[in-house]
């Protein structure tokens, strides 16, 4: 069975053609800058070189009509025909309290993610896009959605729920959601099996910092809280994102600033986070080399970043009384040492012992970064969202009827 996962973004798409036997990956790559001329498309088959084109890709339609186009290429491609795609799995980040799992898509399903489109608004539209695109591209395809809210699903009332009217809640369902919980529970799981213990007796923390970034507590194996909350805007200092602020600046600045609803979304979901302190980029990388070239603006952006990490670091620990395990992942937390040790380096009080030199390695794989010495292990897990939204549609696909 050939299954590609997609995960679409609102100006991004990211793709994996799986070959489900033994899970190798015939193919992947992105679409970036969808909706300009200057587009640009990456693609990776399996035993060939990266191509890079850029074109005018104005719509996910045309997004997905390259990606298929690439994948059954003459000369690059790893498929005949899109027909030998047997199953498109994508990811969709809100899931509200409908979805506990991975579900075939079908008419309701897309209704649902519909709905849910104000709760996410730089994510849900686009993803309903790529579904549609590959109706349009490949009509006969079986289709799944997996969903980042749903790991997050096993949250006790205490932290799911906001101490505001509950009103609220039992009318518009505003509660905690919590996001990228295909990366927590992947990589929670694989910590466990890493260090060789098992899951339902650890106390753990799990950081995804990628543009994205949400923490959660992961107590025996399930999610506790999480940063994230109704929306993917709440907790952590993000690329774009400014996490949590005092909700009274939201109105404040509407009126002194006299923004609109949309112009208070859009500056706190695009325009905030480490692009508006350092004021150049939302791009860990871009940072880091700014700090490096002396840049004091891009100075304060990282530590406000690292330390609002930390202090969600410290409450989750007490919240789970303890803790045994803290795994790094996602675009920032594989690959800044620098983040991970300012992290790391100011929780020595919780008996956080970084192994520098283990922690400046360079590499793609699981590794512990703690010294022996160290009462709670220290981790870099790389996240594959994408492998288990493969593996959840080769399932429920599978499932006799
Ligand atoms: N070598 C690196 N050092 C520091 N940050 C990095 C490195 N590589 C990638 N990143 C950062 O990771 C972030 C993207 O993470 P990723 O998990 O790919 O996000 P998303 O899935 O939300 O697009 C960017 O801020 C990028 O700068
Ligand atoms: C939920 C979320 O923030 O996703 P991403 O990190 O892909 O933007
Ligand atoms: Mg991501």
């Amino acid at each position: 069975m050939k299954i590609l996962v997609i995960n679409a973004g609102s100006s991004s798409l990211k793709f994996q053609l799986y070959r489900m036997h033994d899970e190798s990956v015939l193919a992947k790559g992105k679409v970036e800058r969808i909706g300009m001329e200057t587009a640009i498309l990456t693609y990776e088959p399996e035993n060939g070189p990266e191509l890079r084109e850029v074109s005018e890709i104005l719509d996910h339609t045309t997004a997905i009509r390259k990606v298929l186009a690439s994948i059954v290429d003459p000369d690059t491609g790893v498929l005949k025909s899109v027909n030998e795609i047997d199953a498109v799995g994508h990811r969709v980040v809100h899931g509200g309290e409908s979805f506990k799992g991975t579900v075939i898509v079908n008419e309701e399903v897309k209704r649902e993610i519909k709905q849910l489109f104000d709760l996410a608004p730089l994510h849900n539209p686009a993803h309903l896009l790529g579904i549609t695109a590959v109706e349009a591209n490949i009509p006969e395809v079986s289709q799944t959605v997996t969903f980042d809210t749903a790991f997050h699903q096993t949250m006790p009332p205490l932290s799911y729920l906001y101490p505001i009217p509950m009103v609220l809640y039992k009318r518009h369902k505003i509660r905690r959601y919590g996001f990228h919980g295909t990366s927590h529970d992947y990589v929670s799981k694989h910590a466990a099996a890493f260090l060789g213990k098992p899951l339902e007796q650890l106390k753990m923390i799990t950081c995804h910092i990628g543009n994205g970034a949400s923490c959660t507590a992961v107590l025996g194996g399930k999610s506790l809280d999480t940063s994230m909350g109704m929306t993917p805007l709440e907790g952590l200092m993000m690329g774009t994102r400014s996490g949590d602020i005092d909700p009274a600046i939201v109105p404040f600045a509407m009126s002194k600033e006299e923004l609109t609803l949309n112009e208070v979304n859009s500056m706190l979901n695009k325009h905030s986070g480490l692009m508006a302190i350092s004021g150049t980029s939302s791009d860990m990388r871009e940072i880091q080399q700014a700090m490096q070239d002396g840049d004091s603006k891009a100075e304060l952006a990282f530590q406000m970043y690292e330390y609002r990490l930390r202090k969600y670091i410290g409450a989750y620990a007490a919240a789970m009384n303890g803790l045994d395990v803290l795994v790094f992942t996602a675009g920032v937390g594989e690959n800044s040492a620098i983040l991970r040790k300012a992290v790391c380096d100011n929780l020595t009080f919780m008996g956080i012992e970084l192994d520098d030199e283990l922690n400046a390695q360079r590499s793609g794989s699981e590794r512990l970064i703690s010294s022996p010495a160290s009462r709670v292990a220290v981790l870099v897990i790389p996240t594959n969202e994408e492998l288990v939204i493969a593996r959840e549609a080769h399932a429920l696909l599978n499932q006799p009827n």
